[in-house]
């Protein structure tokens, strides 16, 4: 079975239609770009698949070591279920340190009980001892490890954006959603972004979908994309695909003939 299958998935807001009867599948281990104009209902598809908006109709399953529903999904549940996601609007703990906002994304996972914690037994030493060990381990892979003890606001854009990658993935993840992660970014920390995400799909054996707006990080990095149009899928293809498909010129790329 696929990790993600969504059905008839439809959203309306009042009167706009903001995600309307989308079918798909994703399989394990890809990367998938979505993308479409402003407005075009990819961020409304993202709080779909998180249980952040309930679907006016359809359906969403997963199948991440378990079956999870539609009436499964939850915000504050998702963690729990495999799935971790970033923000288009950087949600980073904004004056807790890098490292304690990374240390924040293992906290789900941790395995001492309350009584270990208050009495402060051998067993909360260990956890605590190995968390921190794999904080650093996963801030050096993110290039973050000397400036673990800075206050996250005052890191560049793409450091804190990296960094909230970072926090996601202590999640231990099975799949996760990338919203803009290139926003604001420079040519060169694109660039990076581009080899981090490859390289943290192989390292961390994820599912990766992508929204972005950056074409050349979308069409070199995803395997597959599928593109968003005034809440309607119009497309879903490779790459190649997509880059000649008459819809997406028209609809997306408003007639012009290169992404
Ligand atoms: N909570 C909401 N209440 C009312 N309308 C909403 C709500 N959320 C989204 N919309 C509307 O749904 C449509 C899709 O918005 P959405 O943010 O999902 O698009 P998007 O493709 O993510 O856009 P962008 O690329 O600009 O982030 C828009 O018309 C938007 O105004």
């Amino acid at each position: 079975m696929s990790v993600l299958k969504v059905s008839n998935l439809s959203k309306t807001f009042g009167g706009i239609r903001a995600v309307t009867d989308v079918n798909l599948s994703i399989e394990k281990g890809e990367i998938i770009g979505l993308i479409g104009p402003n407005g075009a209902g990819k961020t409304t598809f993202f709080n779909l698949l998180t249980g952040i908006y309930n679907p006016t109709s359809g359906e969403v399953v997963y199948d991440l070591n378990r079956i999870i529903s539609t009436r499964d999904l939850k915000p504050y549940k998702i963690t729990h279920y495999g799935i971790a996601r970033t923000f288009q609007n950087i949600r980073l703990f904004q004056n807790m340190s890098v490292l304690d906002n990374v240390l924040m994304g293992f906290h789900n996972g941790l395995k001492y009980g309350i009584a270990s914690a208050l009495f402060k037994l051998p067993s909360y030493y260990k956890t605590e001892k190995n968390t921190f060990e794999e904080a650093c381990v996963l801030l050096d892979k993110f290039n973050l490890l000397d400036k673990k003890d800075e206050i996250s606001k005052n890191l560049s854009y793409g450091d804190q954006r990296r960094l909230e990658i970072a926090r996601a993935l202590a999640a231990k993840p099975k799949l996760l959603l990338l919203d803009e992660p290139a926003a604001g970014m420079n040519p060169k920390e694109t660039k990076e972004l581009k080899e981090l995400i490859t390289w943290i799909r192989e390292a961390f054996e994820l599912t990766v979908i992508v929204i972005e707006h950056d074409m050349s990080l979308v069409m070199e990095i995803c395997e597959r994309i599928f593109v968003f149009d005034y809440g309607i899928l119009i497309a879903n293809g490779t790459p190649e695909e997509i880059q000649r498909d008459e819809r997406v010129i028209k609809a997306y790329l408003g007639g012009e003939e290169q992404c």
